[in-house]
C-alpha cells in the first residue's frame, strides 16, 4: 500500500494533457456488451476503475485487448453470467452491466455497486426505468436480479435527474421493441458520448444532451470505433490547481464549454483564463476573491469539483459558502482539511470557508476520489510536507497524477507505507 507525499509551496508551471473521461469510459466499456462484433475505444484513461471493468467483461466471456489508451472488446462470446459479488462492488459504474446485459440477454444478476461514499446513492430510478421497459426486478441479498421476456419501449419520467439512470435506461432501451422516451433526463456531456458510441453501433437515439431523449429500439447492434471525450473533471481539477498554486498552466485536450460553470467562478475570483477549442491557459491573479458555489446538475457547477474547489477557497479573501445540492453530505474532506489548519465550518448543510490563511502540511486520509483531489490541492499550497493515504480512491479517477504534477514543477512522490502505517490506516 502506498501513500502520496507532497512538499507544498512550489509554483506550478507548464503544460498538462488531460486524459479521457472516467465517467464516460466507465459506461462505454459496458456498452460494448450490446454489440455483436468488435468495439474499439480510443483515448481511455489509465485508471483502476477501467481495469476492473475490463476484468468484468472478461468474466462474462468477452475478449479484451488493451493497447495503450485503446481497448478492443470482442463481445461475441459473452454470456449473461451472474455477477452478484466480487469486483462489481469495487466501483459505482458496475451498475451499467444491468442495462447492457438486460438489453442484450434480457436477464442479468449484478451486485449492488460500490463507488465513492457520498451519503445515500439509491438506484431506484434505474430500476423504475428497467421495470417500465418490461423487466421484473428484485433485490436479493444485495444483488439485483433482472429478467424480461421482451423489452418494450416506454415513456419514462425520471423523478430525480440522474446520470447513471439516464445512461442505464438508454443501454437497455436501444434494443427494446418500439419507442422509449426518457423525460427529465440528465444532460451531462458523458451522456452524449455514450449516445454517440451507441449510434455508431447502429442505435437510433435523438436528444442526448437535452432533457428528453428519444430512442427507437433496433434488433441488432454491431461493432464500431469510438474516441472518448476528455475528462472535464480532471481538467477542472487542474484548473483549480492552477488557480491555487500556478504561475501559468496550459491545460491541453479539454472542451472548455464543458467547464463553463467552473471557469465563470474562477474568473469571478480574479483568475485569468484564455480558452481556445481544446486548451485553457490559466494564470491566477495576485489576490483571489472568495465566491459562493452551489452544485447543480449539468450545466451547473459539478458536484465532482465541489471538494477540490473548497480547498481553493482557503486561499481566497473573504467568506465562501459551498452548498452541494446533489450529495448534501459530501463533506468528508473537511475534517482532513482542518488537520491542515483550514478554518472551515459545516453549518446547515453548507461548508463555510473564511479565508485566506496558510495551510500546514499534515498526515491526512482521502475518504473518496474527489476528497483525494481536494487534499492534493491543499497540500500543493501548504507549508511543509503532506502525507496522503487512501490512494486507491485517487487512482480510480486520476491518471498518473504524481507524474503529471511533477512535470508541472511540484515536488510529489509515492512511497510504500510501513506495516505499522498500513495497520493504522486500516483501523482509522
Ligand atoms: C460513474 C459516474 O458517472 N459517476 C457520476 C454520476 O454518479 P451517479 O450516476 O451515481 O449519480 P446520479 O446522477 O445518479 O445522482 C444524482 C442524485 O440523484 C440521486 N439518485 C440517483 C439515482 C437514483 O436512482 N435515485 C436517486 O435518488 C443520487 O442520490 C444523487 O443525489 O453522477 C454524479 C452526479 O453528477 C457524479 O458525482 C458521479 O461522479
Ligand atoms: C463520485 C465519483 O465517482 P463514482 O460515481 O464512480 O463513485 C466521482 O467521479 O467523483
Amino acid at each position: 500500500m502506498q501513500k502520496l507525499l507532497i512538499e507544498g509551496g512550489k509554483r506550478l508551471n507548464g503544460q498538462v494533457r488531460i486524459s479521457g473521461a472516467k465517467n464516460s469510459a466507465v459506461a462505454l466499456l459496458p456498452a460494448a456488451i450490446l454489440a455483436e462484433s468488435d468495439v474499439t475505444i480510443e483515448g481511455l484513461p489509465k485508471i483502476s476503475d477501467l481495469e476492473i471493468l475490463g476484468d468484468l467483461l472478461e468474466e462474462i466471456g468477452g475478449k479484451v485487448e488493451k493497447d495503450g489508451q485503446t481497448i478492443h472488446i470482442d463481445p461475441s462470446n459473452m454470456i449473461s453470467m451472474p455477477l452478484p459479488n466480487g469486483k462489481v462492488k469495487k466501483l459505482r459504474a458496475s451498475y451499467y452491466f444491468m442495462g447492457a446485459m438486460l438489453g442484450r440477454f434480457k436477464k442479468a444478476v449484478i451486485g449492488l455497486p460500490g463507488g465513492c461514499h457520498l451519503g445515500p446513492r439509491p438506484i431506484d430510478q434505474h430500476i423504475k426505468g428497467f421495470e417500465a421497459l418490461g423487466a421484473q426486478v428484485t433485490n436479493e441479498q444485495g444483488a439485483i436480479y433482472l429478467r424480461a421476456d421482451e423489452l418494450r419501449g416506454a415513456r419514462i419520467y425520471l423523478d430525480v435527474v440522474s446520470v447513471g439512470a439516464t445512461i442505464n435506461i438508454m443501454l437497455a432501451a436501444v434494443k427494446a421493441k418500439g419507442k422509449t422516451i426518457i423525460e427529465n433526463a440528465a444532460k451531462e456531456p458523458e451522456i452524449i458520448d455514450v449516445a454517440t458510441l451507441l449510434t455508431s453501433m447502429g442505435a437510433k437515439i435523438k436528444g442526448a444532451g437535452t432533457d428528453v431523449i428519444r430512442i427507437e429500439g433496433v434488433e441488432t447492434l454491431s461493432g464500431c470505433m469510438h474516441t472518448i471525450i476528455p475528462d472535464r473533471i480532471e481538467a477542472g481539477t487542474y484548473a483549480i490547481m492552477a488557480a491555487a498554486q500556478g504561475e501559468e498552466m496550459l491545460i491541453d485536450n479539454v472542451i472548455p464549454q464543458h467547464l463553463e460553470s467552473l471557469l465563470a467562478k474562477l474568473r469571478e475570483m480574479g483568475v485569468s483564463i484564455e480558452a481556445n477549442e481544446e486548451q485553457l491557459l490559466i494564470k491566477p491573479g495576485n489576490k483571489l476573491k472568495s465566491v459562493d458555489i452551489k452544485t447543480l446538475v449539468y450545466p451547473g457547477f459539478p458536484t465532482d469539483l465541489q471538494q477540490p474547489f473548497t480547498s481553493l477557497l482557503t486561499k481566497a479573501e473573504g467568506t465562501g459558502v459551498v452548498t452541494d445540492t446533489i450529495y448534501s453530505a459530501r463533506f468528508k474532506h473537511i475534517d482532513e482539511l482542518r488537520r491542515m489548519n483550514a478554518n472551515i465550518k459545516v453549518e446547515g448543510g453548507a461548508a463555510i470557508v473564511a479565508g485566506p490563511y496558510q495551510l500546514e502540511g499534515a498526515k491526512v486520509k482521502a475518504s473518496d476520489l474527489r476528497a483525494g483531489a481536494a487534499l492534493i490541492i491543499a497540500a500543493l499550497m501548504a507549508d511543509g510536507v503532506t502525507e496522503i493515504t487512501g490512494l486507491e480512491h485517487i487512482d480510480r479517477g486520476y491518471e498518473e497524477i504524481a507524474q503529471k504534477l511533477t512535470s508541472l514543477g511540484a515536488t510529489v512522490w509515492r512511497e510504500e507505507m510501513s506495516e505499522e502505517e498500513v495497520e493504522q490506516f486500516q483501523n482509522s
